[in-house]
């Protein structure tokens, strides 16, 4: 059945054409509309791609029971709550440095708009009238820049405020003083500091709990009755309120904005401000970038749709060394042998050992582990399961994970174990390898060993070692008229215990499964899916 994918912001037309040509897909495009106008489609979609328009907050989600993937086509999610998409296992992506240079020349118009009143002379002109001298402004050559987030777009802000001639500085205390040396910007410690020091302040950061409200009235005070104040990152960064009265009583010389607090219906008083200099978000407004945008969303939503890791996920993990075939292939194997053990545990579990053996002992298995994990929960949690929130389901079963390596293993080139125990003496050992990174085998649980493909249907059967059950089991599940696809056997000890499995081409019922069970010597059986 097609995934349906809903989009609520205006995408560039190739990224709309690539969707509509994907049959696997059903599109559903309403651009800029209101929540009411897409909530039924909302509740069919299993994709859903926005611009800022859209908020994704709790409100939405719980009308999206299908949703797996959220593609923000732009950089700002700011407006998705993190949290609750990734406790329901939702992707959340987007597409940074894709509109960073037409965010970063935005914020040069608009300085430069403000500081010659371009746009003023503009409306004068078109008004019919010619006084040149109303519009004397000031040059941005020799000014003093202050950049507050040196990211994609700030370092870019910096190299074009430097093409000017203009004196560089910023504030970001996550990056390193070395990216400062690198875009010949010099490094201010302090906000407060940096707005003392220059003439124009600049904000390029994401909004969050500790940007937001970050320029206030001391930080406005210490940029004084000559210096500009820019936003083209997020409304919010600078409270709207404090910067509206720094305007009025002349605090500051004025303001170039994109973004405000609340889009579409910004603060009144702000905008119409003489002082104030405003465009309605539309920093990545550009043909180059949306083009560049939606191609990404293309390429990352048929990763996402196909079980890939993607570039620019937001909420997922941190996974390492994605594009080994290696660690691609025993996280496969990783899932099927979660997914397996969350089908026949018999305890609950409250320990995982994981054991890397040969060559991926040296790699970092993070998706491996996670992937155990995906598969594991998939089985035993109610709800959608994803990368996303496997390992916050993990930890919500209060199962405590660590991890063993050994790369001198001899035995295969890799190998995989993972050891599982509950409270008590209760263990369940799982293991398996992969040849050629393509062929998956299931070659241990507990102490019977195998090479099995795990997949399909599979049973599980647990007995004495005594003659005559293999017989029965096949003549049950003849009688049940179930076709046994393989059959692998493996015992401990001669006259102790033994373990088959079996692939079937069909599922099995409960009555059938018990009707197994009945079996003379059998102690256990599990039907297994994969
Ligand atoms: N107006 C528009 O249409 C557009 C707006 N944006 C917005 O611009 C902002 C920057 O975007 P990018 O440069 O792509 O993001 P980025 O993630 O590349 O850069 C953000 C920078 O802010 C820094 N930072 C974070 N917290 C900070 C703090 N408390 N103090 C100082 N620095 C801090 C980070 O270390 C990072 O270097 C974002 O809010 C984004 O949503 C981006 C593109 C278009
Ligand atoms: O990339 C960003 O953060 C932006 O602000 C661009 O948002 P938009 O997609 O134009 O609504």
């Amino acid at each position: 059945m097609a995934n349906v994918i809903l989009i609520t912001g205006k995408l560039h037309p190739e990224a709309i054409e690539a969707f509509q040509k994907d049959s696997s897909l059903e599109l559903i495009y309403k651009p800029d509309c209101k929540f009411d106008q897409f909530k039924t489609d909302l509740a069919r979609a299993q994709v859903l791609v926005t611009r800022s328009e859209t908020a994704i907050d709790r409100h939405l989600i719980d009308h999206a029971p299908e949703l797996k993937i959220v593609a923000r086509a732009a950089v700002g999610v700011g407006n998705i709550d993190l949290d609750y998409a990734t406790e329901k296992g939702i992707l959340v992506m987007n597409t940074p440095g894709k509109n960073t240079n037409s965010a970063a020349e935005l914020t040069l118009g608009l300085i430069l708009g403000m500081l010659r009143h371009i746009p003023e002379s503009h409306n004068h002109m078109k008004q019919g009238g010619w006084d040149r001298h109303r519009f004397t402004g000031r040059e941005l050559r020799g000014k003093k820049v202050g950049i507050v987030g040196l990211g994609n777009v700030g370092h870019r802000v910096a190299k074009f405020c430097r093409g000017f001639d203009a004196e560089v500085f910023a504030y970001d205390p996550y990056i390193s003083p070395a990216v400062f040396q690198k875009n010949s910007v010099e490094q201010v410690k302090n906000l407060q500091e940096l707005a003392r020091r220059v003439d124009i302040l600049t904000v390029h950061v994401p909004k969050n709990k500790e940007t937001t409200g970050m320029v206030d009235g001391e930080v406005l005070g210490a940029l004084g009755p000559e210096g500009y104040f820019v936003n083209a990152a997020r409304g919010g960064v600078a409270d709207e309120q404090e910067l509206l009265k720094a305007i009025q009583e002349g605090v500051i010389a004025g303001a170039a904005l994109d973004t405000f607090d609340n889009e579409p219906d910004p603060l009144g008083e702000l905008v119409r401000h003489e002082k104030v200099w405003v465009s309605p978000h539309i920093g990545a407004s550009t043909l180059e970038a949306q083009l560049a945008i939606g191609k990404t969303v293309v390429e990352q939503v048929k990763k996402a749709l196909e079980g890939a890791v993607v570039d620019y996920h937001v909420n997922l993990p941190d996974i390492g060394v994605i594009d080994s075939p290696v660690i691609k292939s025993y996280s496969t194997l990783a899932e099927k042998l979660g997914s397996m053990v969350g089908q026949i545990i018999d305890f609950n579990p409250s320990h995982v050992r994981f054991k890397y053996r040969g060559d991926i002992a040296e790699m970092d298995n993070s998706l491996i582990k996670l992937s155990f994990m995906k598969g594991y929960a998939s089985q035993v949690v109610d709800g959608f399961v994803s990368f996303v929130n496997a390992s916050n389901e993990f930890d919500k079963l209060g199962i405590q994970c660590d991890e063993d390596a050994d790369p001198d293993f001899s035995s295969y080139r890799s190998a995989l174990k993972v050891q599982i125990t509950g409270t008590g003496n209760q263990s369940l050992t799982i293991g398996g390898v992969v040849f050629e990174n393509r062929h998956l085998r299931l070659t241990l649980v507990d102490d019977f060993y195998f090479e099995v493909e795990p997949r399909g249907h599979m049973i599980l059967v647990e007995n004495e070692d005594k003659p005559g059950v293999i017989g029965d089991i096949g003549h049950r599940l003849a009688g049940a008229n179930i076709n046994i696809s393989s059959f692998n056997l493996a015992r401990n000890t001669q006259g102790g215990k033994a373990m088959a499995l079996l692939g079937i081409d069909s599922s099995l019922s409960l009555p059938q499964l018990k009707d197994i069970k009945a079996i003379k010597y059998v102690t256990k059986v599990k039907a297994i899916r994969l």
